[in-house]
């Protein structure tokens, strides 16, 4: 394993008040594999990636990376990995490549391997054009590659991402996953935190889901929602009818499962386009009319839903993303 937690924890102290930002996970993550670490605004996300990159010390715990025994071999671990924090860490004063030999030269490397390596760093990202641009005058996309570059200039074995791809479009995140791909194809071990689920999904070799600083659930992606199996169908009913359609629905023999949905309610079946007549029929005989209807196979939001009892998708939480995973509607 490159990075082994056993009950890491840590609390923060604040005017008074005891936050318990992490409380005793476990994490154990394989070379050269992408590991997801997803979770909503506050779950303790930056907390444990600070924590494994040397950057804070936790409470309690063991703790390894890249084979170096934390807090012990600080040192030596630091020239192991890269860091890419949420903020960029880039100065914005100086130019691109400069940035990158600074990196480079913080990192060990001397004048003439700093500015090969720097060349080389920006080259692999197509970021060649970019060298002697200041980054305060970058795109959004264009200052998360260069953050990208700062952290692996030094051609760590394991690089920790915080929310890399937070705020930016469809396009620049499609490109910096293919970035993050290619590192790994090149055997670097990338760590990352995200809140998006499309993100954990679609780049993620395994995941942690953490929730209120404790991990609920881990394992590849495929694995975790096989462990939901089947489809979800959502039925907008108004929020006045929910409680009963829940009743109600909960006792048909081939519904395995009910949950409350942001406007109705969200019922878990073996196959969906067999279950909505049927269902739509009850609901009839009850009196409820539906406004529409959602067909999805299960997502990792509900295995977040199904650890956490809500998701990671209700209206202005911190992982809502519209149009993130294939879904049909229709309307009834
Ligand atoms: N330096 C600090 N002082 C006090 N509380 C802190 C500090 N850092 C984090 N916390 C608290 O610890 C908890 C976890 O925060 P953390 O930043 O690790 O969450 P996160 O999952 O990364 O969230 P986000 O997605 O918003 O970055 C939060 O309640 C946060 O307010």
């Amino acid at each position: 394993m490159v990075i082994e937690a056993e009950k890491m924890s840590r609390k923060f102290r604040q005017r008074g008040t005891t936050v318990e930002a992490v409380r005793g996970i476990d994490l154990h993550v394989r070379k050269g594999e992408i590991f997801g670490f997803l979770g909503p605004n506050g779950a303790g996300k930056t907390t444990t990636v600070r924590m494994l990159a040397t950057l804070l010390a936790p409470d309690s715990g063991q703790v390894s990376v890249a084979g170096c025994a934390l807090p012990k071999e600080t040192r030596r671990a630091r020239h192991l990995i890269g860091y890419v924090g949420q903020a960029g860490g880039t100065d914005d004063g100086m130019p691109v490549l400069d940035n990158l030999v600074l990196q480079a030269r913080l990192n060990g490397l001397g004048r003439t391997a700093a500015h090969e390596q720097s060349r080389r760093t920006l080259a692999a990202l197509g970021l060649v054009d970019l060298a002697d641009r200041l980054p305060r005058s970058l795109s959004g996309g264009q200052r998360r590659r260069v953050a990208l570059a700062l952290g692996l200039v030094h051609q760590p074995q394991v690089l920790f991402l915080d929310e890399p791809t937070l705020g930016l479009d469809p396009a620049a995140r499609a490109v910096l996953w293919e970035q993050i791909r290619a590192l790994r194809e090149a055997g670097t071990t990338v760590f990352l935190t995200t809140h998006y689920l499309e993100e954990a999904d679609a780049l993620c070799d395994r995941v942690a889901i953490i929730h209120q600083g404790r991990i609920v659930a881990s394992g590849g992606p495929a694995e975790l929602k096989r462990g939901i199996s089947g489809d979800a169908v959502t039925l907008s009913v108004g929020e006045r009818d929910g409680e009963r359609v829940m009743a109600a629905l909960e006792h048909l023999p081939f519904v395995r499962e009910v949950r409350e949905a942001p406007a109705g309610v969200r019922v878990y079946v073996e196959n969906g386009a067999d279950a909505i007549p049927s269902l739509v029929r009850g609901l009839d005989e009850l009196g409820v009319t539906v406004q529409s209807i959602g067909l999805e196979s299960a997502s990792l939001d509900d295995v977040f839903l199904k650890h956490t009892g809500s998701s990671l998708r209700m209206p202005g939480a911190a992982g809502a993303e519209s149009g993130a995973e294939t879904s049909s509607s229709y309307v009834a």
